[in-house]
C-alpha cells in the first residue's frame, strides 16, 4: 500500500465551525502524568489474508508472518482451528512513546489507516502490546465503536450496562439516566434496540454514557463528527467539565477544526509512528500542509490516469 493508495478522509475546515462553540479554546495546564506510553508496538495477526499480494504492493506495515514451528502435539490439539491462506501481520503501531498529563485534552490526527484507533484501543487495554508498555493512573473509558454496548439491546439497557461498566453504582445510573437520554437527544428511541439507531444517534448515546461517569481518562473516537452544532457545543462543555476535574481527554477525529476547537495538544500519527507531538497550532499547521499536499498528489495522480482503473484499462489496451 503506497501513500497514494490510502483513502484520505480528512475534513480540513468545512465540517465544523469552531465559533459554534462557546468560550475560548482551553489552555494547556501541565499536571501530574496520568498515562505513559513507552515504545509501544501493536501487531495484528490476520488469518486467511493475502499477505504476499499485499506485501508486494509495498504496504509499509504489512508483512507475511513467520509460520511458528509447532510440535506434533500442538498440531494435533489445534487441528480444529485451521486457517485457510496465509497469515499476515499488520504492524499498526510502531514504537510510539508519549506522556499525557492531568487536564490535557489531546487530539490524535492522521490519515486513514495511520493507527489512531489502534493506539486509542491499546491505551484502554483492549489490545495487548507486542512490545513496549502502557502505564495508566486511572480508569480509561473508551467511547466509540468499541464501547461495550450491545446493539441488540435497547438504549435503556445499554445505559445500564455502560454505566455499571464505567463503575457507577446502580443508584448513580438511576440518578443520571434522564440526563444521559437528554444529552444524547434520542427521546423515546431509548426504548428501542440500538441497532435501529442512526449512526449519529448511536454515537451521541455512547458519548453521553461514557462521559456520565466523569472518568479519569475519556477516550473519544469520532463521535463528535456525527453530531450537529448544538450537540458539539454540549460535548465541548462536557469535555471542559471532565478536564476541570483534572481528567484527561483523548480525541480521535478526521475533522481538523473539531480537534482545533477541543484540544490543547495534538499527536500526529502516520503509518503507525508519531510524526509530531506538540501544541495544537504547531502540529495542525504542519498537518494541514501535509493533507493538502497529499490531496493534490492524489488528484494529480488520478488526472494523469495512473489510478488502478486506468492501469487496468491500459493493460487491456496493451
Ligand atoms: N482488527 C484488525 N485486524 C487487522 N488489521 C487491522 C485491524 N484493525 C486495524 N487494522 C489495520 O491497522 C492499521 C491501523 O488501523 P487503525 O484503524 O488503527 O487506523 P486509523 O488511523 O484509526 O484509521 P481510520 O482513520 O481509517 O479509522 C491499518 O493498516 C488497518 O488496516
Amino acid at each position: 500500500m503506497t501513500e497514494s493508495d490510502l483513502h484520505l478522509d480528512v475534513d480540513l475546515d468545512e465540517d465544523f465551525e469552531p465559533e459554534d462553540l462557546e468560550g475560548p479554546r482551553p489552555v494547556a495546564t501541565p499536571g501530574d502524568p496520568v498515562l505513559v506510553v513507552d515504545d509501544l508496538h501493536i501487531v495484528y495477526r490476520v488469518f486467511g489474508g493475502k499477505a504476499k499480494q499485499v506485501a508486494a504492493k509495498g504496504a509499509e506495515n504489512v508483512r507475511e508472518a513467520q509460520a511458528p514451528k509447532r510440535s506434533l502435539l500442538r498440531r494435533l490439539v489445534s487441528s480444529t482451528s485451521q486457517h485457510v491462506g496465509a497469515v499476515s501481520e499488520v504492524h499498526a503501531v510502531r514504537g510510539i512513546s508519549f506522556v499525557a498529563r492531568h487536564g490535557e485534552s489531546i487530539g490524535i490526527v492522521g490519515i486513514n489507516g495511520s493507527g489512531k484507533s489502534t493506539l486509542l484501543r491499546a491505551v484502554t487495554g483492549l489490545i495487548p502490546p507486542r512490545s513496549g508498555g502502557v502505564y495508566v493512573a486511572g480508569e480509561p473509558a473508551l467511547l466509540g465503536v468499541n464501547a461495550a454496548l450491545m446493539p441488540q439491546l435497547t438504549g435503556e439497557k445499554n445505559i445500564w450496562i455502560g454505566g455499571l461498566a464505567l463503575g457507577l453504582t446502580p443508584k448513580q445510573v438511576e440518578e443520571r439516566f434522564d440526563e444521559v437520554v437528554e444529552f444524547a437527544d434520542i427521546g423515546d428511541f431509548v426504548y428501542m434496540p440500538m441497532r435501529t439507531y442512526s449512526s449519529g444517534m448511536g454515537a451521541r448515546l455512547r458519548f453521553a454514557i461514557s462521559s456520565a461517569a466523569t472518568p479519569d481518562i475519556l477516550m473519544i473516537d469520532e463521535a463528535l463528527a456525527t453530531g450537529d452544532a448544538a450537540f458539539k457545543a454540549r460535548s465541548k462543555a462536557r469535555i471542559d467539565e471532565v478536564r476541570k476535574n483534572a481528567g484527561t481527554i483523548f480525541l480521535v477525529s478526521h475533522s481538523i477544526s473539531t480537534v482545533e476547537a477541543m484540544c490543547t495538544r495534538v499527536l500526529w500519527v502516520h503509518q503507525g509512528q508519531l510524526v509530531m507531538d506538540g501544541s495544537t497550532d504547531e502540529v495542525l499547521g504542519e498537518y494541514r500542509k501535509f493533507v493538502r499536499a497529499h490531496r493534490q498528489a492524489n488528484s494529480s495522480g488520478r488526472a494523469g490516469g495512473v489510478g488502478p482503473r486506468a492501469r487496468r484499462k491500459k493493460k487491456q489496451q496493451d
